[in-house]
């Protein structure tokens, strides 16, 4: 969005919400208004949650090196990506089962991104259908995160809806062969309440079962069919490979161990291309995004999934400047993890990522006011961000430099980038 300097996310009083001015606010009132299991499950990360506080220490260790009297009565936000023009380079990451958070659940997300003109990741076990999302989000071009099932047809089908659903790209999550260790999850039992629905996976031939089965039985096997959702990953039972059905539980479902660059991704190319682009999620080495670049993903996201899967993982935005480089401006970069402020979104681009994506602060906005929560959330974002570009110096996205950093060490050093 091309501003004048005027309220361009600075002290103009119209338009705030007196109760709610910054992420940390947004996060406090939405502790308030969830559930411990909920709060617990969105909040946390893997082990002790070290990697997931780094994330966001680590914009920390950087600071701005602000330019002075240039012109800043304009300021352009905006990026493209996936052929579509998003207001800033702000995205909301994938994440699970938005409805726990409130009824609006992914639509509102929708909605609130549509509203405020950035894309949005739809988690593959979302708790709307991705046609529901598709038509919330109108002209604005979607992701659709995927965990690939060793069972391919379920996949495949998935793949098929998003395509005719319209959805632009498909991010592979390729940090969750197998799950994190959440211990407040297997503290709390995790589960999903009966009247959500892991909506995607909504099955017209799957054996009905109690919701305290786990796998299918020859008793139950008989039962008539109906119509309900499930988890669908699979696990290994004794030397057979399952799909399991009944309650969501992360010890049944999600993991692929099996994932791997040569079956997986010229697979997924396959089914995908050309209507939707193959993108790779969870990068935190320069290795892996050559092997990336090799294998013509169109993109990739730099992400520990907000260390919720393993812990003592370096920081996304320590992980990135690696990853810049080995890409060598061959696909572009995303990163997410951490962000919680329109300057980390400035400091992200700085060290050479095109885009953001953030996580748990749309949940906690979905929390607080549900669709005009996420709305809120995202014009915070915007804001400060706006802000930080024009009292940087910057007047558009592309211009955004390391040459707009210092790094600062323990000890106080400060290092030209
Ligand atoms: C509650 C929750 C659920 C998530 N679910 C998914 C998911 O289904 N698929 C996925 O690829 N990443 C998932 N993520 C990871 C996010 O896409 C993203 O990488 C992470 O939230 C970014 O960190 P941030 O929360 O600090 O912004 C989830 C994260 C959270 C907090
Ligand atoms: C269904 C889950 C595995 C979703 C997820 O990625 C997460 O909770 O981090």
């Amino acid at each position: 969005m091309t501003t004048g300097n005027k309220g361009a996310g600075g002290n103009g009083h119209a338009d705030h919400d007196l109760n709610c001015l910054t992420i940390e606010e947004l996060q406090a009132h939405a502790h308030t208004m969830m559930d411990k299991q909920t709060r617990d499950y969105y909040n946390e990360g893997a082990d002790s949650g070290s990697t997931l506080l780094e994330n966001i220490d680590a914009y920390k260790k950087y600071r701005i090196r602000p330019r002075v009297l240039r012109d800043v009565s304009r300021i352009n936000t905006t990026t493209n990506l996936f052929g579509f023009k998003s207001s800033v380079p702000i995205g909301v990451a994938p994440t699970a089962m938005q409805k726990l958070a409130h009824a609006d659940g992914e639509e509102g997300t929708a909605k609130a991104c549509r509203k405020r003109g950035v894309p949005m990741g739809l988690s593959s076990f979302a708790t709307t259908t991705l046609e529901e999302v598709a038509e919330a989000s109108g002209e604005i071009p979607n992701v659709l995160q995927l965990y690939l099932f060793e069972d391919r047809d379920h996949s495949r089908k998935l793949i098929a809806r998003a395509k005719k659903a319209g959805f632009k790209a498909v991010f592979l999550t390729v940090d969750t062969p197998i799950l994190g260790r959440r211990n407040l999850e297997i503290r709390n039992q995790f589960k999903l309440p009966p009247h959500f629905k892991i909506a995607n996976f909504v099955e017209e031939e799957e054996p009905a079962l109690s919701n305290d089965e786990t796998t299918p039985t020859s008793a139950n096997q008989s039962r008539p069919r109906k119509p309900r959702a499930y988890s669908t990953a699979g696990y290994t039972h004794g030397e057979k490979r399952v799909t399991p059905t009944g309650p969501i539980t992360f010890h049944t479902h999600a993991a692929n161990p099996t994932l791997c660059w040569e079956k997986d991704i010229e697979w997924l190319k396959e089914e995908c291309c050309p209507e939707m682009e193959v993108w790779v999620k969870g990068i935190a080495t320069a290795e892996d995004a050559i092997l990336a670049v090799h294998h013509q993903v169109r993109g990739i996201v730099v992400s520990n999934h907000g260390g919720r899967q393993l812990n003592g993982a370096m920081a996304t935005l320590d992980a990135l400047p690696d990853v810049v480089e080995a890409v060598r401006g061959q696909i572009p970069v995303h990163v997410d993890g951490g962000i919680r402020h329109g300057t980390d979104v400035f400091k992200a681009l700085a060290l050479g990522a095109d885009f953001v994506w953030v996580g748990r602060p749309a949940l906690w906005g979905l929390a607080y006011k549900g669709q005009e929560g996420v709305e809120l959330m995202l014009k915070l974002l915007s804001d400060e961000f706006r802000l930080c570009m024009g009292l940087a110096g910057v007047t558009k996205v592309e211009g955004i430099s390391k040459e707009y950093l210092v790094k600062i060490d323990k000890s106080g050093f400060v290092a030209r980038l």
